[in-house]
């Protein structure tokens, strides 16, 4: 049994906190809101992410931070990514010992174009670390809480590492692969957001199951592309943070980017779809930073930048297929060739 704090109380938090508690893990869940523990410490339910899901009596939230650093040896930050930074100075504060961070989010930071492992080791001193582990692939919160089979992978340079937190979370319907790969994973697992996104759009267009494979396809090949050029291994986004996040993501009720996306291409506006959802929508940062990334590395990325003309440049969604449609002629192959 390992002590483990999990940092985040909303759908995803609270899944991996429901796996861990299950899995008899000596667990604490931080919630910002006290309220909140209040009713998964009481009622066991956690109503706003996740309906009427029952959550295990062992799983025991609360509102106090330092708390929750001083209760463990491994932290799981569960916040969307734009969260990341405070959470982690937060936890800084208050560090009396080294701890091992996993980090579940997924997304880029606009601007530093920073991945989130490489956020947590500019704001947690080296002397705390005792390293960073990313857990991600196809995994929406509301079918682990339901205890559908899942997969998803750890990621970490250091295996060790990686198959701690492999024995951490993994059971019967939760099962957890390695990975040395962490820019890759990394990667895949932001990235795929905005072909959701896109996807979604095309969906709300009222276009079909060929654009959607079209997206995803040509998407796949995007996200490699512009992720061998930081360094990721090719076969990394043949793996579960890579075509298996994409394919969950694009094609599930559950995804926020996708359901995001489908409002936007049914006309309503950014500000009404983020009203609407209530939770958060990661694509729409993450389109921003892989717009920069795709400049900073010179790699082409056409979706990506359809969709960022949609976000942030006001053009209307049919515009933008029209665009991606009536680009130059090219070979299908003709950058791939370059990933093996
Ligand atoms: N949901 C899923 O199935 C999966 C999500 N992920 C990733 O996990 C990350 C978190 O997503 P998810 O749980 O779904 O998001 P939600 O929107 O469901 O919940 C986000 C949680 O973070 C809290 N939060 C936001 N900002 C802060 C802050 N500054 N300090 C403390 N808490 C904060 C929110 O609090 P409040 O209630 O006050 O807003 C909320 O509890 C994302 O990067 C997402 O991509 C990965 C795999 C699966
Ligand atoms: O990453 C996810 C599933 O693996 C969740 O996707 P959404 O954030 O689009 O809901």
């Amino acid at each position: 049994m390992e002590k483990v704090s999990v940092f985040g109380a909303g759908s995803w938090g609270t899944a991996l906190s429901y796996v861990l508690a299950q899995n008899g893990q000596d667990l604490l869940l931080w919630t910002h809101r006290s309220e909140q523990a209040d009713e998964i410490n009481h009622q066991h339910t956690n109503k706003r992410y996740l309906k009427e899901i029952a959550l295990p009596e062992a799983l025991k939230a609360t509102g106090d931070l330092p708390l929750a650093v001083r209760h463990a040896d491994v932290f799981v930050l569960a916040v969307p990514t734009k969260a990341i930074r405070e959470v982690c100075a937060d936890i800084r504060e208050n560090l009396d010992k080294k701890a091992l961070f996993v980090h579940v989010s997924k997304g880029i930071e606009p601007d530093s174009l920073k991945r989130i492992s490489e956020m947590i080791r500019e704001e947690i001193p080296e002397e705390w670390l005792e390293d960073v582990v990313v857990l991600s692939g196809p995994s929406h919160a509301e079918e682990v809480v339901l205890e559908h089979p899942t997969t998803v992978t750890a990621a970490c340079e250091d295996t060790k590492a990686a198959e701690r937190v492999q024995d951490l979370f993994m059971n019967h319907y939760f099962r957890v692969y390695t990975n040395t790969d962490v820019i890759g994973v990394e990667i895949g697992g932001a990235l795929k957001n905005i072909i959701a996104l896109a996807v979604g759009i095309t969906d709300g267009l009222g276009y079909g199951d060929n654009a959607k494979a079209a997206l995803m396809t040509r998407g796949l090949a995007e996200i490699a592309r512009l992720g061998v050029k930081m360094g990721a291994t090719p076969l990394t986004f043949s793996g579960l943070s890579g075509v298996g996040d994409l394919i969950v993501t694009c094609t599930s009720v559950h995804s926020r980017n996708w359901r995001a996306g489908k409002m936007l291409g049914e006309g309503k506006s950014i500000d009404e779809v983020l009203t609407e959802m209530g939770m958060v929508v990661e694509g729409i940062r993450t389109t921003k930073a892989a717009y920069q990334l795709s400049r900073a590395y010179g790699v082409p990325m056409p979706i990506t930048d359809a969709l960022y003309a949609v976000l942030f440049e006001n053009v209307s969604t049919k515009e933008a297929v029209d665009r991606l449609m009536g680009r130059m002629k090219k070979n299908e192959m003709e950058d791939l060739i370059n990933l093996l």
